[in-house]
């Protein structure tokens, strides 16, 4: 498989885990990478048990190999000589039990880049503790502010802690220390912790906190209390959502509700009506559908958007112009994210059926030049 794309040539070895780590190593194949997955060896199949994997595993290779045995570790070691990245989510230890940790693999390619995706990080307390997304983000402090006042948080399922503080972070970080080992011939190891992670996306709010617009009780502040920053249940039963922040957007919201010589509505930063705004905007917005809201408000500066399922996202005029989803082999997938200004929309690869044989790989992964990185020629005499 010829790969296209801006990170055409750089080669990745991943080994197979769950949530994070395989949706880092689907974002850089998206992006062009040749990521290859080493999964366990499967004593019924030769294929490759498509189950949650499916779209993780797009554009990617896959191979079946005993991590147990000396023989596996050995086709490993083999490929971490010859490829720029290695990705792995096990418990801290793992690696390093199997023969595989950091000190053995940059000892054989010193240019390597070893990222490692963790919940709780490599070191401290918890390191050793099982864990998952809920539990990540709720010690980071980023599920606090997820919530209605008097009820229990509630974060949309993994895409905080896993994804957003745990893969995107994991992706950054090895494209940093993979532009690093080209600049000086150094890898080293990535630890991407999603407790690091989603506590670093906190920052945006705990600047508006410092400014005193995010308050420690929640809905007081505001991006959790006022009525023009919310969700609303239709008149069908469906849901829009309303974040009219600035005083000129928040003024063409009112007026296209037809409140605008209410004066109840005209100081939309008084936190101590937002409790009874809120009430009034939930009875205004049960009065019509979610496609009657659309038409009045959808395309407006009144900051509006109905809230949709996946497949409704698909169909939606928008989204649908962008070509956001696709269904590929009847499965819906989001389409490679961000776009480039060199390539044409990009088509992710296919969902790998099959094993492929390791050495195959082997073959086609020559060993890495002086630079570490074969596909480039440019910067070797
Ligand atoms: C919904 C979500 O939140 S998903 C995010 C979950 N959390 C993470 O990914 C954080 C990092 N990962 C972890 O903390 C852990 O992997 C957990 C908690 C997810 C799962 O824990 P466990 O199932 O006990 O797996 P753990 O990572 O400890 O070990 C994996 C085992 O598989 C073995 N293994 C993995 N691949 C292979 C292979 N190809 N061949 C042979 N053995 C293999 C490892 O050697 C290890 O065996 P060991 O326990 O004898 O050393």
């Amino acid at each position: 498989m010829t790969k296209t794309g801006p990170l055409a040539g750089l080669k990745i070895l991943e080994i197979a885990g769950i949530g994070p780590a395989p949706f880092c190593g689907m974002l850089l194949a998206d992006l062009g990478a040749d990521v290859v997955v080493i999964e366990r060896v499967s004593p019924n199949s030769e294929n490759i048990d498509l189950g949650s994997g499916a779209i993780v595993n797009r554009g990617k290779r896959v191979i079946a190999l005993d991590l147990k045995s000396p023989e596996g570790v050995a086709h490993v070691l083999d490929l971490v000589q010859r490829g720029d990245v290695l990705i792995e989510g096990m418990r801290p230890g793992v690696m390093e039990r199997l023969g595989l940790g950091p000190e053995v693999c940059l000892a054989r390619n010193p240019r390597l880049v070893f990222g490692r995706m963790t919940g709780w990080g490599q070191q401290g307390p918890l390191a050793q503790a099982a864990g998952h997304d809920i539990n990540y983000i709720a010690l980071s402090g980023a599920l606090w502010y997820a919530g209605h006042p008097g009820e229990p948080p509630m974060a949309p399922p993994s895409l905080v802690g896993d994804i957003g503080g745990g893969a995107l972070y994991l992706a950054i970080g090895v494209l940093a220390a993979a532009m690093h080992a080209r600049d000086t011939g150094n890898g080293q190891v990535v630890d991407a912790a999603i407790v690091d992670g989603s506590a670093h996306m906190m920052n945006l709010l705990l600047s508006l906190k410092a400014a005193g617009q995010v308050a420690s009780i929640r809905g007081c502040s505001i991006l959790d209390g006022p009525h023009w920053y919310s969700t609303y249940r239709c008149a069908d039963g469906n849901f829009i959502s309303v974040g009219s922040l600035e005083p000129k957007f928040y003024a063409l919201l009112c007026k296209k509700l037809g409140l605008a010589g209410d004066s109840s509505f005209d100081d939309g930063y008084d936190r101590d009506a937002w409790p009874e705004l809120k009430q009034r905007f939930s009875e205004i917005f049960a009065m019509r559908t979610r496609e009657e809201w659309r038409t009045l408000l959808e395309g407006s500066d009144a900051c509006f958007a109905p809230v949709l399922d996946p497949d409704e996202a698909a169909r939606h005029p928008h989204m649908a112009a962008r070509g956001v989803y696709r269904e590929i082999d009847n499965i819906l997938q989001a389409m490679p994210a961000p776009r480039f200004s060199g390539s044409s929309l990009p088509i992710p690869g296919p969902i790998p059926l099959h094993h492929e044989d390791p050495s195959t790989i082997r073959r086609g992964w020559s060993k890495p030049d002086r630079c570490g990185i074969t596909a480039r020629t440019d910067c070797c005499e």
